[in-house]
């Protein structure tokens, strides 16, 4: 089964172009979008969760006609929004035994056992009965992905997943994440590179409503592969190198400003070539250099 969305827009009332013209096909497995806030990623997704409509366009899964046959979209989807909302003082085990009623799983021993092997798969068992209202921020994530479970879904859409997760939890949620996307579809829609290249092979790169890249990551590092030099500057300099050369990232290495710039050939100015990573591509793409 494969996801085909073809030239979707959608422009909000306040004259917002969310999406222009989005094309991307996506297969089994995991599959990367990434983009900075604002780039249109939770756009897209709560369309083919079918939250909301797009103006143009079409998307098939498999042979579900997407925009069209909302309920049978909902049949197979398993979503994972950005906000899950308010959190309830019910217990991790009653609210997924109440959210898998409603996902119509009516036999009562047959939803014990599916609560259970979900809770036991997102490793939260010994906490069912815990309030989901007093877990971690990993732990109420780990939960997201138990009810995005239930009804064994063929498309998985987990939206902004990691943003605030310490390294440890981000760490177990990326196991979590790899176990489960071997099965269906997963989306994974995030700002966060490290996501990306840890978890798929896939990928596409957002920017303010259009897909600036959609290919492999292999493909999207060789993009720039011997075109990145890098150089440890003094703090003040960062202006006066951003304004010559095309300086793509810059982080902090021992206080000291370490830049990674793109050129064609190798700047003069004691810089050294850099191995490329998918920070660069996306800065590079974002910025239009490749
Ligand atoms: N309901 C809405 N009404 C008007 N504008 C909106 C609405 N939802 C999103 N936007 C705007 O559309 C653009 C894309 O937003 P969207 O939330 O899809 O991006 P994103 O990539 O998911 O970013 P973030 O991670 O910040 O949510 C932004 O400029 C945003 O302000």
């Amino acid at each position: 089964m494969q996801l085909e969305i073809n030239n979707l827009n959608k422009q909000y009332g306040n004259g917002v172009h969310a999406l222009k013209d989005v094309s991307l096909t996506i297969g089994k497995g995991m599959f990367g979008l990434l983009g900075p806030n604002g780039a249109g990623k939770s756009s897209l997704m709560r369309t083919l969760a079918t939250l909301q409509d797009a103006d143009s366009g079409n998307v098939r899964l498999g042979d579900i006609d997407v925009l069209n046959e909302k309920d049978k979209v909902r049949q197979v989807l398993g979503y994972l929004p950005q906000e899950f909302g308010v959190y309830p003082r019910s217990s991790a085990v009653e609210l997924l035994d109440h959210l898998a009623l409603l996902k119509g799983v009516k036999n009562t021993g047959e939803r014990k056992a599916l609560v259970n092997y979900l809770l036991q798969k997102v490793n939260l068992f010994e906490h069912r009965k815990k309030a989901v209202k007093s877990f971690s921020g990993g732990m109420r994530q780990r939960f997201g992905i138990a009810q995005c479970l239930i009804g064994n879904p063929k498309l998985i859409i987990v939206d902004e997943p990691t943003a605030g997760l310490d390294p440890g939890e981000r760490n177990r949620f990326y196991n979590l994440l790899s176990e489960i996307g071997e099965e269906a579809i997963l989306i994974l829609s995030t700002h966060i590179v490290q996501d990306v290249r840890e978890l798929c092979t896939q990928m596409a790169i957002m920017n303010k409503g259009e897909v600036l890249y959609h290919g492999g990551v292999d493909q999207a590092l060789e993009l720039i592969e011997g075109k990145v030099y890098e150089k440890s500057i003094e703090k003040g300099m960062l202006p006066q190198y951003r304004e010559n050369y095309a300086v793509i990232s810059d982080k902090l290495v021992g206080g000291k400003p370490l830049i990674h710039v793109f050129a064609e050939e190798e700047p003069a100015n004691d810089f050294v070539k850099a191995e490329a990573n998918l920070e660069d591509v996306f800065f590079a793409k974002i910025n239009q250099l490749v």
